[in-house]
């Protein structure tokens, strides 16, 4: 590696900073302080996340012309949809879904969808349509940092929510071996394409509005659930 890409992968990573486990409603969940009001609209609303990764990652398929890197990455979309056989993340969202108390019709009509959660996705999903596919591919670098966050919250709702089935978190599971896969090859993708110091640069950017999308979403949910003041 040479000192540009050292420097590179380090600013990259150097966005961990940045990441939505640091946002006061995962820092609240984790702590085991929400209420199941609030974890149902956290679901049902993240549940609108879920549904679109797949479009995301069909979006970047589209763009990218580069048949290798075509073969690895349809995997994220069966990974999310299924196969014959396989349910997929789509579906094992809706039983973490049910696990918490919602129904299925509920969650897939998108009712309890706050509108800046919607905004923040779609900002995500026309992002990638959009712009260059490498930087769509950067932007799902978040992924770097998302197996701790998905390790402390599994510790967290065992401990602290047990009303909470334990079959519904299997989502959480999967996606403890499925990011790390990801992120290593979207990691091999972006320091392959990005060599010079504006191509490097728009890779960072990415990564950063990819920040932001994590955190509005957050935003959104928290504003639509805030914490119930304890009566005086
Ligand atoms: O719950 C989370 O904190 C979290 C974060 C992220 C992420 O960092 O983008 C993803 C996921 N979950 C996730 O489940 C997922 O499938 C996923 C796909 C992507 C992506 O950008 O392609 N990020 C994420």
């Amino acid at each position: 590696m040479t000192a540009l890409t050292d420097s590179f992968t380090a600013a990259l990573r150097a966005h961990s900073q940045r990441y939505h486990h640091q946002h006061p409603f995962h820092v609240r969940m984790n702590a085991g302080l929400l209420d199941p009001r609030q974890i149902r609209g956290w679901v049902a609303n993240r549940f609108y996340y879920q549904e679109n990764i797949p479009r995301k990652d069909a979006a970047i398929l589209a763009n990218c012309p580069d048949r290798e890197v075509r073969r690895r990455w349809v995997q994220r979309i069966l990974d999310h949809d299924g196969r014959a056989g396989e349910e997929g993340g789509i579906e094992a969202w809706l039983r973490l879904s049910e696990a918490v108390g919602l129904s299925r019709a509920e969650v897939l009509d998108e009712r309890h969808v706050a509108p800046g959660v919607r905004f923040a996705v779609d900002a995500y999903v026309n992002f990638a349509r959009t712009r260059p596919w490498v930087e769509a591919v950067a932007s799902s670098l978040t992924e770097l940092f998302a197996p701790d966050l998905m390790a402390e919250r599994l510790a967290a709702f065992e401990r602290h929510y047990p009303w909470i089935e334990r079959d519904g978190l299997a989502y959480f599971r999967s996606r403890l071996t499925q990011a790390p896969r990801d992120a290593e090859h979207a990691m091999e993708v972006v320091t392959e394409h990005c060599r010079t110091e504006s191509e490097q640069a728009r890779a960072l950017d990415a990564l950063s509005f990819k920040c932001d999308v994590l955190w509005s979403v957050l935003d959104g949910i928290d504003r639509a659930y805030p914490d119930v003041p304890e009566p005086s």
